[in-house]
């Protein structure tokens, strides 16, 4: 992987570009080229799931794009209806026909959905994949701590991520200091709020001025301060390109600082004890 991507490295080794590429709610016939013009932009990391009916579109942009398939990262995630071993694995292989790949980078759990009580099941059908070689990394996403500690007591991998609802009016603080104990990387969804409220905050527009960039740019460079992987989605070409332009300016401790001070249990989405 070269170097430009801005690796993190996961706890198995394996290492993943900081900033991807979320395609939730694009269409399946947008899909192949939104995920090209994020190649063109230098994304390398595309977060996609069995959920967003998308997952051709991805291995298509990944065939066309013509860049070596060890240089993309490519992460899908199993659905809630597929919880449970034999369920699971066939969900994979579902997933894996539509994507046209022979490996994945990433294969997430996407939802615990406690009520189904099926996650250490279902955790062990994606420990027999990656053992099988057929993804180089497992996680999970929409984990609490309790989840994250049940999976492992009772289970041999440790996940390599928890990508969960994370950005300055949801800032996770307790479950970021629980995976740093645990050993995994937080990974950010919705890490712009979905595009809202906080993109006008007087906050981060006060910021985006100080630093002669954009309200999202200033959100998305804090994510990457705090160590996050982050996949912010946009169809709109300028805004991916303007999405990944993070590397090249740094936030101060002040505004680090001003930025923590946004936290409101801000969610967009459902609380994962409560969904499923
Ligand atoms: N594991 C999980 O349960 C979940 C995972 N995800 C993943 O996380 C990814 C990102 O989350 P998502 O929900 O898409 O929300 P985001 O926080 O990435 O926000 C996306 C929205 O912000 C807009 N936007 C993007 N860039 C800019 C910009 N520079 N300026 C202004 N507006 C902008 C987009 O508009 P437009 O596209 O019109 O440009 C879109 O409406 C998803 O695509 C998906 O891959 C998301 C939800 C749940
Ligand atoms: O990945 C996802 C995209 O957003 C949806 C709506 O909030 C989530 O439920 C889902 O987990």
């Amino acid at each position: 992987m070269s170097h430009d991507v801005h690796p993190l490295v996961l706890n198995n080794g394996v290492r993943i570009p900081q900033l991807g590429f979320g395609v939730y709610k694009i269409p399946e016939a947008a899909t192949r080229d939104a995920v090209l013009t994020a190649f063109a932009a230098g994304y390398r990391h595309i977060d996609t799931a069995a959920l967003y009916r998308n997952e051709r579109g991805v291995g298509e942009a990944v065939r066309e794009s013509g860049l070596p398939r060890d240089e993309v990262f490519v992460t899908s995630k199993v659905w809630n209806d597929d919880h449970g071993y034999d369920a699971t694995l066939r969900a994979f292989d579902a997933s894996m026909e539509r994507l046209g790949l022979d490996v994945l980078d990433l294969y997430l759990i996407h939802w615990p959905v406690p009520r189904l009580d099926r996650y250490v099941d279902t955790w062990r059908a994606l420990e027999q994949l990656y053992r099988d070689g057929r993804v180089r990394a497992i996680g999970v996403s929409n984990f609490q701590p309790d989840h994250l500690r049940r999976l492992l007591d009772r289970t041999d991998v440790v996940p390599v991520v928890n990508q969960v609802e994370l950005h300055p009016y949801l800032q996770q603080e307790k479950l970021r200091v629980a995976h740093e104990e645990l050993g995994l990387l937080t990974e950010a969804w919705a890490p712009l709020a979905r595009g809202g409220e906080l993109l006008a905050d007087r906050v981060v527009l006060g910021l985006a001025d100080k630093h002669a960039r954009t309200p999202a740019q200033v959100v998305l460079r804090w994510h990457l301060q705090l160590g996050n992987v982050v996949i912010p989605k946009s169809v709109t070409p300028a805004r991916i390109a303007e999405n990944i332009a993070v590397f090249d300016f740094a936030l101060d401790e002040d505004d680090m600082a001003v930025l923590a001070s946004l936290d409101r249990e801000g969610r967009t989405g459902a609380h994962p004890d409560h969904l499923g």
